[in-house]
């Protein structure tokens, strides 16, 4: 890995900015939207299909693939791109998020958190410095932080005492990560919806100092009014120059306005996940397939759009193979919902570098106001 790190900022228009992180394993053009290949695979897609969409990156889970295969099996079999055949750039998390949400017998201390794994009940432990060699194993090209993210609501008090320990464990994981040229490790900032504890977080970061950093601690319940009332200021105490990446956001809605407010990077199940349950997102808002209405719908799910499912199917088919649970509904619908927000992003890469990105919007949300669809 002799090429380094680096993010060129292209252009901004208002708080929206376009750029490019530059990788030993490629680009990625920001702002940026990262599949979920949670056990190292974005379900239902072959990773050629994923590229297909105009994805530059996807997303790799350390909870899920340290449980199963591990992460010494993925090292001893080549890495995650090589196991995965997925050579693009490759960002996973550090896994406390998850062990918190799908693990059970959770003890978390000053130290990491220990669990046990939710699919066969063996006890394991994450801290800092596990969570960053683990990611090291996977041969992840952008590395997160290990941090604790804490549910919400949450009284202020629990909120900064969170915040500090992650920011503990974030010089912790600063210092575990050493020099890996080429790759880049992440910062994530907490805080929850306390702009006098964000700040903190973002002080404690920069004094660090990442490639990158990360609004952690949303999405998480709080709603897209809190959620964006939080990124009206947040970013802001981020360094200008770094990519800012806000995590498991979101609907296209959530994910144009946090564009609009700074944020450079975003990942999301929502496309992969929901298409897997029939739920079509369009440009003129949200089709579920399986509803009777489209059983004898000769039309494309959306005449605008050129993925495969749109291009060669009917509203009629994906409603049948939907009905009779086909393999190939799920993998349909993934791929068009995955095609869709990679064309909201590449929509607004294009108008921030154009200057229009107000007139974008405005068309984005007028185009989803129509009916019924
Ligand atoms: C990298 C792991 N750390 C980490 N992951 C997260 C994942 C999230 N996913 C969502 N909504 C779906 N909010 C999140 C917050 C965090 C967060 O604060 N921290």
């Amino acid at each position: 890995m002799t090429k380094r790190f680096s993010f060129d900022l292209k252009a901004t228009d208002g708080k929206a900015r376009t750029g490019v992180i530059n990788t030993p394993r490629g680009e990625v053009r920001t702002p940026a939207f990262m599949p979920v290949g949670t056990a190292a695979t974005v379900k239902a897609m072959m990773p050629e299909s994923v590229r297909a969409t105009g994805a530059d990156i996807l997303l790799g889970n350390t909870y899920h693939l340290m449980l199963r295969p591990t992460a010494e099996r993925i090292d001893r079999l080549g890495g995650l791109h090589k196991f995965m055949n997925w050579e693009r750039p490759i960002l996973t998390d550090s896994g406390g998020f998850q062990v918190m949400s799908l693990a059970g017998l959770r003890k978390l201390t000053e130290k990491g958190v220990t669990f046990k794994s939710h699919i066969d009940g063996s006890k394991h432990e994450l801290t800092p410095e596990r969570s960053i060699e683990i990611q090291r194993l996977l041969g992840s090209d952008i590395v997160m932080c290990f941090d604790e993210c804490p549910a919400l609501p949450a009284d202020r008090e629990r909120i900064a005492e969170s915040m500090r320990l992650s920011m503990r464990w974030a010089e912790r994981s600063r210092e575990a990560f050493g020099d890996r040229p080429g790759h880049a490790l992440f910062g994530i900032m907490q805080g929850g919806l306390e702009q006098d504890l964000r700040e903190e977080s973002a002080e404690a970061l920069r004094k660090i100092g990442f490639e990158g950093y990360a609004v952690g601690g949303l999405a998480v319940g709080e709603g897209q009014e809190a959620m964006f009332g939080c990124l009206d200021y947040a970013p802001d105490f981020l360094p200008v120059d770094k990519p800012r990446y806000l995590m498991g956001v979101g609907k296209p809605d959530d994910i144009v306005g946090a564009v609009a407010r700074g944020i450079d990077m975003m990942d999301c199940v929502l496309p992969s996940r929901s298409g897997r349950t029939g739920q079509a997102f369009t440009r003129h808002g949200v089709v579920n397939i399986k509803n009777a209405r489209h059983a004898d719908d000769p039309r494309p799910l959306d005449e605008n759009c050129s993925c495969p499912a749109c291009s060669n199917y009917s509203r009629a088919y994906l409603h049948h193979v939907f009905r009779s649970n086909e393999m190939i509904s799920g993998m349909l619908l993934t791929w068009h919902n995955l095609h869709y927000f990679q064309e909201i992003m590449q929509g607004m890469r294009d108008a921030i570098a154009a200057g229009t990105f107000e007139a974008w919007q405005a068309e984005f949300h007028a185009q989803r106001a129509q009916g019924d669809i």
